[in-house]
């Protein structure tokens, strides 16, 4: 079941680092790994209170996942440490979250965590501990291609978390293992259970771990008090059609709960934080075709600056709930823009897009870089189909 790991030497000989959460996959990885022979070391780190991150007291959840974890060690008698993580990580995801929100973007902060947290901190104490890898409950696959690792989706396309790896580089991939890539979810609660493990039957973790309610305004506001400013709600004609009592508290796409009420359906088209304004227009304003990236991470073969003048044909994937569609990726005097075949609707700053080298089944992840300027199907018409709106606004006009 367990793929190897492909370490030198026999399984004894390589200490392995699991990071666990707590959670089932990753104590099922911790478990698989034990059972193959590896010197298992399980780490789990402390990386928010609920009650200092939602001010509500005796609320805390992590110091649950914290007991889990240590109870998984315990039972599979590995080593367990629990690391104290919680400045790093509300400086490094949490504050950039909800700075990026208050900037009225939609932020993915699963990666920053996966960059700054996991894959850069804990992979260094990995190291120091020894260890030949560090392994994760990531639903992905890595495989060795000539002498590096490639990034794959896995075998259960539901729990495919391969969207929020994008930024992985290839010296991580080189130390990292997702024992759980070739398995299915279901599988893997089997697995849990045939271990013995008491938490085989832990519901799944949620979506972002500190925003537990889902109302990301909720700990924007409590983290950043005086950041919902009010404003305006004005129309893409340019009517102003309301009030709003902040931006944080709408998000690209929306159509529910703008608040005003005229006789088309509105749809939230853009968040103007310069001016406090929500833009509000009709649904086909959302029709995206053109994206310009910031900090693009390429861990398809060759370079970047190799890519044809013309660009490369890739599918790309500008949400995590949304499957890779066909697109042309070009590089051109240092930005990095993405043409979409087929528009997709309310695509938004502060997302990643994702590059995979086939539309489904277990594509290579080719790389990918966050979203910094859209320029939506009739912006490009009245533009004579330049994006003239972006910091290099003449690399579309050259194209
Ligand atoms: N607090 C933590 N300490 C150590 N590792 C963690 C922690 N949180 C997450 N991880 C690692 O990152 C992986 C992905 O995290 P994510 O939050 O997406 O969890 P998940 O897919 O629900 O997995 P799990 O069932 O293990 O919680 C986990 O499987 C685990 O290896």
């Amino acid at each position: 079941m367990l793929e190897s790991l492909d370490l030198p030497g026999r399984p004894g000989d390589n200490r392995v680092v699991v990071a666990m959460s707590g959670g089932v996959d990753s104590s099922v990885a911790a478990g698989l790994l034990k059972r193959a022979g590896y010197d298992v070391v399980g780490i789990t780190l402390q990386l928010y209170d609920h009650g200092a991150a939602t001010h509500r007291k005796g609320a805390c959840c992590a110091g649950q996942d914290i007991h889990d974890a240590r109870r998984v060690a315990e039972h599979l008698d590995i080593p367990h440490y629990v690391l104290d993580y919680e400045d790093r990580f509300r400086e490094a995801v949490i504050d950039t979250f909800a700075e990026s929100y208050i900037a009225g973007e939609t932020p993915v902060p699963c990666v920053a965590c996966n960059q700054t947290v996991k894959f850069h901190d804990l992979l260094d104490t990995a190291r120091d501990l020894g260890a030949a890898a560090l392994a994760t409950g990531h639903y992905v696959r890595s495989r060795k291609t000539g002498d590096r690792r490639s990034l794959y989706r896995p075998v259960d396309d539901d729990r495919d978390q391969s969207y929020f790896l994008f930024a992985t580089t290839r010296e991580q991939l080189d130390f990292l293992r997702f024992p759980l890539g070739d398995m299915t979810k279901a599988e893997t609660r089997e697995i849990a259970r045939d271990l013995g493990l008491a938490i085989s039957d832990k519901p799944d973790s949620q979506d972002i771990c500190f925003v537990p309610s889902g109302k990301y305004s909720d700990v924007i506001e409590r983290l950043k008090p005086g950041a919902a400013e009010p404003g305006d709600i004005v129309h893409v004609d340019g009517r102003v059609l309301g009030r709003h009592d902040g931006i944080i508290h709408y998000t690209i796409g929306q159509r529910r709960g703008i608040g005003v009420a005229t006789g088309e359906p509105l749809y939230v088209v853009r968040l103007d934080a310069d001016h406090g304004r929500v833009v509000v227009g009709p649904r086909d304003i959302l029709a995206t075709r053109r994206l310009a990236l910031r900090d693009v991470n390429w861990i398809g073969d060759g370079t970047l600056v190799d890519l044809p003048p013309q660009g490369v044909e890739i599918f790309a994937r500008v949400r995590s709930t949304r499957p890779p569609k066909p697109a042309i990726l070009s590089y051109c005097d240092g930005t990095v823009v993405v043409d979409l075949m087929d528009s997709e609707l309310g695509v938004a700053p502060g997302q990643a897009c994702v590059f995979y080298d086939a539309p489904k089944g277990p594509a290579r992840i080719l790389g990918g870089g966050w979203i910094d300027r859209v320029a939506t199907e009739s912006e490009m018409a009245e533009a004579g189909m330049t994006f003239v709106d972006t910091a290099q606004g003449s690399l579309a006009q050259s194209r």
